[in-house]
């Protein structure tokens, strides 16, 4: 008798089995192209993810499926679908996926930027919120930025006198870095362990996050791949020079006891107890991991964009002349420079518009995964699948911009189109649960430092370079600056 119960076990699991996998292959997934045994369509990424996906989905659809190596993936890329992920269908598709290399550099997943979607995110979301994102401490850091842009302005200053080029991209670099250490870290740039390398660890720590590794496709061999690769020493390498910096920053606040109203004192307090977040108990792993992302994404967005802008400006003479034109009726010869005044600025509002626009930092956001089965658009994600958001190819579609590869500001003439999260054709700090919470801290900086460089000075190219040699090509990385820094040359004018 008892042999019998076990062979209708045995059935009774089969058929489990297979109703379990018949159910699988009944699901309608999005169309994709065709797939090589094992690496699936990695050989389709290329050098630029994001203009590759571009390519791919105007053959197989603005919700696309895609597999690299083991892992299932599907690709939104129209404003209709990019909605339904960042918005309809947001609770069940924000969380990340588990990434090899991000989990070392932000201490195990303990950030903001890479954790899943979980009490833990919540928590530290709503704390930074609170502690270091309001519109209130963006005003409260304004001395800050006032001053290095001051001190920037002086070093362009220097070279407009001596006629010399100045490297934009590393000088507006360092700039965001000096603004980000001093608002994040209550230090400056100039004296900490990051002074001279800082521009080689963000760069590399951004390859780094931004990477296709073959340790998140290929369980067993992957990791070994990205030993030969060089990912992992690159990896090890960025982690101990940002790891020395965060416990430089860190002794800084416990030997200076007037340092007590920024982020690191508050997540001193709450790793001694003093304070609490929720049921969390902080440890210093949580304390740097949420550094991590104050400096790696304070840094470079700000930075990179006000390049993108001044390149495509010096592309576009007309459009720096009528900028230009703007600024200084609006500033007139006033010294300080208002938010009122930013808000006069209505062209140089459609200038950085379009700029967010053809060269969006971070084109394809950061991967998300489905925690549970959703039915999007009349297919099947299911749960576990990585979804990417191309952001890159909706801000390129025509059928959404007219002629869509041109840098054209006056397009937002009479548009009420803003990047705020809220218009799903224009993404730049994505949207959702998972935006950017330092828009209004990045955005204080790119204005400050945009005006001051268009007000105070002109802006020549290299002898011998018109502007259609301006060089457009962005490199890639999880934030993609302009390639070949631009160097331009300052000259002085009437309000220098
Ligand atoms: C012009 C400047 C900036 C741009 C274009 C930008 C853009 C973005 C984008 C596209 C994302 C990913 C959104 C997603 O995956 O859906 C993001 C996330 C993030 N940004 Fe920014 N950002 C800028 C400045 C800043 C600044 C100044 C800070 C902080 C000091 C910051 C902190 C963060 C953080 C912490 C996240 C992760 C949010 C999460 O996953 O919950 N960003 N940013």
């Amino acid at each position: 008798m008892s042999l019998w119960y076990i062979i209708v076990a045995i059935v009774f699991c089969a058929f489990l089995l297979v109703a379990k996998n018949t159910r699988k292959t009944k699901k309608k997934l999005p169309p994709g192209p065709p797939r090589l045994p094992i690496i699936g369509n990695l050989h389709q990424l290329g050098s630029k993810p994001h203009r590759s996906m571009l390519k791919l989905s105007a053959k197989y659809g603005s919700l696309m499926s895609l597999k690299f190596g083991d892992v299932s993936t599907v690709v939104a890329s129209s404003p209709e679908t990019v909605k339904d992920v960042l918005k309809t269908f947001d609770a069940d598709c924000c969380s990340r996926p588990y990434l090899t290399y991000p989990a070392r550099v932000s201490y195990n997943l303990n950030d903001l930027a890479f954790s899943p979607y979980s009490k833990y995110w919540r928590q530290v979301r709503k704390m930074t919120v609170i502690e270091l994102y309001t519109a209130k401490r963006v005003k409260s850091f304004r001395h800050i930025r006032e001053e290095e842009v001051a001190s920037f302005v002086d070093f362009i200053k220097q070279s407009a006198s001596l006629a010399n080029p100045v490297n934009l991209n590393k000088k507006l670099m360092k700039l965001s870095g000096s603004v980000i250490c001093r608002v994040g870290f209550g230090m400056n740039l100039k004296g900490s362990k990051l002074e001279n390398t800082y521009e080689e660890v963000i760069q590399g720590t951004m390859e780094v996050l931004g990477s296709f590794a073959a340790a998140d496709y290929f369980p067993v061999i992957g990791k070994l791949i990205d030993r030969i690769t060089g990912l992992h020493s690159k990896c090890e390498k960025v982690f101990k020079a940002m790891d020395a910096f965060f416990d430089q920053s860190i002794k800084h606040h416990l030997e200076d006891e007037s340092l007590k109203d920024d982020i690191i004192a508050l997540l001193l307090k709450m790793e001694r107890g003093e304070t609490g977040l929720g049921e969390f108990q902080l440890t210093r792993n949580h304390t740097k991991g949420i550094l991590l992302n104050v400096l790696i994404a304070g840094i470079d967005t700000s930075g990179h964009t006000i390049t993108w802008v001044m390149t495509h400006l010096i592309a576009n003479p007309r459009v720096l002349k009528k900028v230009q034109a703007e600024v200084r009726e609006v500033i007139k010869n006033k010294n300080d420079i208002t938010e009122e005044d930013i808000e006069k600025m209505e062209y140089l509002k459609m200038v950085i518009k379009e700029t967010f626009r053809i060269n969006p930092l971070v084109p394809i956001l950061v991967p998300r995964e489905a925690s549970k089965d959703v039915k999007m658009g009349g297919y099947d994600i299911p749960k576990k699948t990585w979804i990417h958001v191309n952001i890159w190819a909706v801000h390129r579609n025509p059928n959404v911009w007219k002629d869509p590869e041109s840098f054209i500001p006056e397009r937002f003439m009479n548009n009420e189109i803003d990047y705020k999260g809220l218009d799903f054709e224009l993404l730049p700090f994505g949207s959702g649960r998972r935006m950017c919470p330092g828009m209004g801290m990045g955005m204080a900086l790119v204005h400050l430092t945009l005006i001051s460089l268009l007000y105070r000075f002109d802006w020549k190219l290299p002898e011998g370079m018109e502007a259609k040699d301006v060089d457009l090509e962005e490199s890639y990385g999880l934030v993609c600056p302009k390639k070949v820094p631009l160097r331009l040359i300052p000259v002085p004018t009437t309000w220098t």
